[in-house]
């Protein structure tokens, strides 16, 4: 099907064709959007319409088709597509977790629009104050401390601050609450006026009916046609999406007469965002909580699923039940299907079937052994219930559409046979048809016995679905809606004395997890672990503090922070380089060659041999991870043995005396100081200004924390891994030429033990394993860190196995303290 128009198309897609493995997920489709349109793409779940506008944005390559974009072809490409004008909102928004509110802005804007680092923040302040005065988001948060919708918030402003010729919406508003909903439409429709071109996807006909001036629906990866939206009606739209007429969706709710047994009881029930909570939920009972966003009714959900701290009495069939964590709530047998199903439905690395029989998977064992014939029995005929569309049981989650996911994560949950099941918007992202499908689901489950406890945002699903409705407004009940008392206006009604309660408690608990987040957090720590250990190794050996001491000292803290900073450099973009020790060897026995005092060989030449010899190490490592996509760990502990092998070919046993004027030139000393010590500070600092107020440096945090974000956002992988290996490796030539000094001779073990040290001293830094986070400070204090115990260990005459305790001991505390911490600012 194609759609013409006269004039320019602001996009036009012909012919499109994209399949995934067996799967067609677009068939020879095409359509076109004119300049100031706003033209909504609709179709059910896995119909195509994210993979159709993931073409349009170049982030998939087509089969076949062309796109063009205002009469040019556009190639594959998501960072030309973006400067050339096209902004998308994901269904998941596409931020980086590590990075900032402004720093994701930042990385998500065209290069013409980005402003410089230092202006960054009052340009910021004033995009999310062009949405809202108070949206309640901090330019400096971290995007992994906000909730959900707040993301969101940021994706829309992110794109509009990108002054789009087009706009894609991607199920906009299924995470915003009402006045979010309200300024999205307003702020579509300035756009709109203004000649940007807008496609709005959306499962809610009703929002449809509402802004779009034409309508596409694509059936099952086909064009089924485009029509004018405003001779539509909901039902005419509703059967061109499904082919068919759908009767109405939601099930007959329970009779008025059943027999009531007491299933659920909370008596004076409080905690974080609600208080004192009186409710019931009988057997077979689908009970519905409403409010306003923030005023509780979610919050006491994830109290009830052990997530948050509850006080109170709680009963699950007339038994007072102890919740403290997920854990007791699953023994109560109460069962959580949360709304965001990316950050805890789904396991994104396992197959539909795992992530379907996760929640029951007792089921199919015997004597501790998994039947895997009878999961797969249960697998298919559970997920056939709810028509979930995949390739099969064994693809992996994450190649389901948006809709299709979600309905995994309930048949998954309701396979646990819960006696009582809290579902946190159960049909976000899921289309109509299968909405209908799930309303029933939930019915049949609740006429065998089940109660149910909804939370939704669509006021229409809670009357149609729910028995009975609990109101929320600040944190308490204000009304219980029964019979025919369970509708819009009596909902409406009851909320009316909301007010903004959670924002305080929200800023409060916000605080105080940024405080114990803070990528500085490490720093003060360390500082402060550093001056005890120091006062203590002094006052027990007077000469721990002497000026030979210390400089020793800070001449050991020099190299490990050298080879630190390598391994951080790779650690910020999710990498590891096990290869760093033996290089170190192999520097100082290629120096060996050089820096002898020949006369016939400067010793500039013998520097710039290790670092071209370092560079080639970082080049293989490099092939071996990019190109050849190799796990960091296999691909550099394979160099760490050829590395070492060389070393000893070349030198079978240590050899090659350096220079002492070698010697002198590498020990320089500026006063007390060692020049060595004062070039890694500096360094640091060098370094994290890179990090901190660059362009470049929010980019390379940005590749490591979502590295997948960072392509759409134009960021390259392979530059970014070639940068990050041979960077790693030249640094770590550095730090040889200043461990040359110590060792003063071609010795092929000398480098060894920094592999360990160094991603030791990165770690206790503060530096996530999981990259996108750290500092290079961080970095150098692990390391005065690590050679202060080991110095401190040797005037306290403890010998090295007590070294090494002390050190795995400080590891894993220091481990375990930046993860509590960051999950508290996670959970905030
Ligand atoms: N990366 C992938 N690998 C394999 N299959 C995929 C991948 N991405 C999408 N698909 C498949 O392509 C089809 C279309 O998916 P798409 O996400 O475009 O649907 P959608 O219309 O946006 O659905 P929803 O409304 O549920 O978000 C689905 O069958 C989906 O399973």
């Amino acid at each position: 099907m194609t759609v013409s128009s006269s004039g320019t198309d602001a996009l036009r897609l012909e012919g499109i064709t994209k399949r995934f493995g067996p799967v067609t997920a677009l068939d020879d489709v095409s359509l076109s959007v004119r300049p100031g349109e706003i033209h909504a793409l609709v179709g059910e779940n896995g119909a195509g319409k994210s993979t159709l506008m993931a073409v349009a944005s170049g982030a998939l390559e087509p089969e076949e088709g062309t796109v063009r974009f205002f009469g040019e072809a556009l190639s594959a490409d998501p960072g030309e597509t973006r400067e050339r004008g096209l902004a998308i909102v994901r269904q998941e928004p596409s931020l980086m977790p590590d990075l900032t509110v402004a720093e994701n802005i930042h990385i998500g804007l065209p290069k013409h629009l980005r402003p410089s680092v230092g202006a960054l923040r009052e340009f910021v302040r004033s995009k999310l104050a062009s949405w809202h005065d108070d949206t309640g988001i901090d330019p400096d948060a971290r995007i992994e401390s906000l909730l959900p919708e707040k993301r969101f918030i940021v994706e829309i402003v992110k794109a509009i601050a990108s002054q789009p010729r087009l706009l894609v919406l991607d199920e906009p508003t299924e995470h915003l609450t009402g006045r979010d909903v309200v300024r999205l439409f307003e702020v579509v429709r300035e756009l709109a006026a203004s000649g940007c071109a807008v496609v709005y996807i959306s499962h809610r006909i009703r929002e449809v009916r509402q802004i779009a001036e034409r309508i596409s629906v694509l059936r099952n990866g086909r064009a089924v046609g485009t029509r004018d939206a405003t001779n539509l009606s909901e039902d005419e739209i509703i059967t061109m999406i499904v082919g068919r007429r759908v009767e109405r969706p939601f099930p007959p709710k329970r009779a008025k007469d059943v027999h009531s047994e007491r299933i659920f009881e909370l008596h004076g029930v409080s905690g974080p965002g609600f208080r004192d909570v009186v409710m019931r939920v009988d057997r077979g009972e689908i009970v519905g909580l409403a409010g306003i966003d923030g005023h509780g009714q979610r919050e006491l959900m994830r109290a009830l699923a052990g997530q948050k701290p509850i006080e109170g009495r709680v009963n699950v069939a007339e038994r007072f039940v102890s919740i403290r964590s997920p854990r007791d709530s699953r023994k109560a047998g109460i069962r959580f299907v949360p709304g965001d199903r990316h950050r805890e439905g789904l396991l994104p690395g396992l197959s539909v079937r795992e992530n379907f029989s996760l929640r029951s998977i007792e089921k199919d064992t015997r004597g501790g052994l998994i039947n895997a014939g009878a999961e797969k029995r249960r697998a298919r005929t559970e997920l056939a219930r709810l028509e979930v569309k995949m390739a099969g049981i064994e693809a992996p989650i994450s190649s389901l559409s948006g809709g299709n996911a979600q309905k995994v994560v309930l048949t998954s949950v309701l396979a646990g046979d819960p006696k009582v099941l809290l579902l946190d918007e159960p049909t976000q992202g899921v289309d109509v048809g299968a909405r209908a499908e799930i309303y029933q689901v939930m019915r049949a489950a609740a006429d065998e016995g089940m109660s149910q406890i909804v939370c939704s945002s669509d006021r229409a699903e809670l009357v149609g679905l729910c028995d009975r409705i609990y109101v929320f407004s600040r944190g308490e009940i204000v009304a219980e809606l029964t019979g025919d008392e369970v509708n819009d206006e009596a909902i409406a009604q009851a909320m009316m004395t909301a007010t903004n309660a959670r924002a305080h408690t929200a800023a409060l608990g916000g605080k105080l997890a940024k405080l114990g987040s803070s990528d500085w957090a490490p720093f003060w720590m360390l500082v402060a672990a550093m001056l005890i250990l120091g006062s203590v190794a002094g006052w027990v050996n007077p000469f721990f503090l002497s000026e030979r001491s210390l400089v020793n000292l800070m001449v050991m803290t020099a190299t490990l922070a050298m080879v630190a900073y390598g391994q951080q450099l790779l650690m910020l973009t999710g990498g590891i380089d096990l290869s760093v020790g033996p290089l170190m060897g192999l520097c100082a026995v290629v120096g060996s060659f050089f820096l002898s005092g020949d006369p016939w060989l400067m010793p500039s030449l013998g520097y710039a041999a290790i670092i071209a010899v370092a560079a080639m190490v970082g080049a293989v490592n490099f092939l071996l991870v990019g190109p050849l996509k190799l796990h960091p760990m296999v691909a550099t502990l394979a160099t760490y043995m050829a590395v070492q092998a060389v070393s000893l070919l070349l030198r079978p046993v240590p050899a090659g005396m350096t220079d002492f004027d070698v010697l002198d030139t590498i020990g320089y000393r500026m006063g007390a100081i060692p020049a060595t010590f004062i070039i890694a500070v500096i360094a640091a600092i060098v370094l994290d200004i890179f990090l901190l107020r660059s362009g470049k440096g929010i980019r390379w945090r940005a590749f490591g924390s979502n590295a997948e974000a960072a392509r759409v956002a134009g960021v390259t992988p392979l530059v970014m891994q070639f940068a990050a290996y041979v960077g790693c490796s030249v640094l770590t030539a550095l730090a040889a030429i200043m461990m040359i000094e110590q060792v003063a001779i071609g010795d092929p073990r000398a480098g060894l033990g920094y592999t360990l040290t160094s991603i030791a001293a990165v770690v206790i830094g503060g530096t996530s394993l999981m990259g996108g986070r750290g500092l290079f400070l961080g970095a150098l204090l692990g390391a005065g860190f690590i050679s202060l115990v080991n110095s401190a260990a040797t005037f306290l005459q403890l010998d090295s196995a007590w070294q090494n305790y002390l050190l795995g001991g400080l590891i894993i505390a220091a481990v375990a303290f930046y993860s509590y911490s960051r999950s508290k600012a996670v959970s905030a």
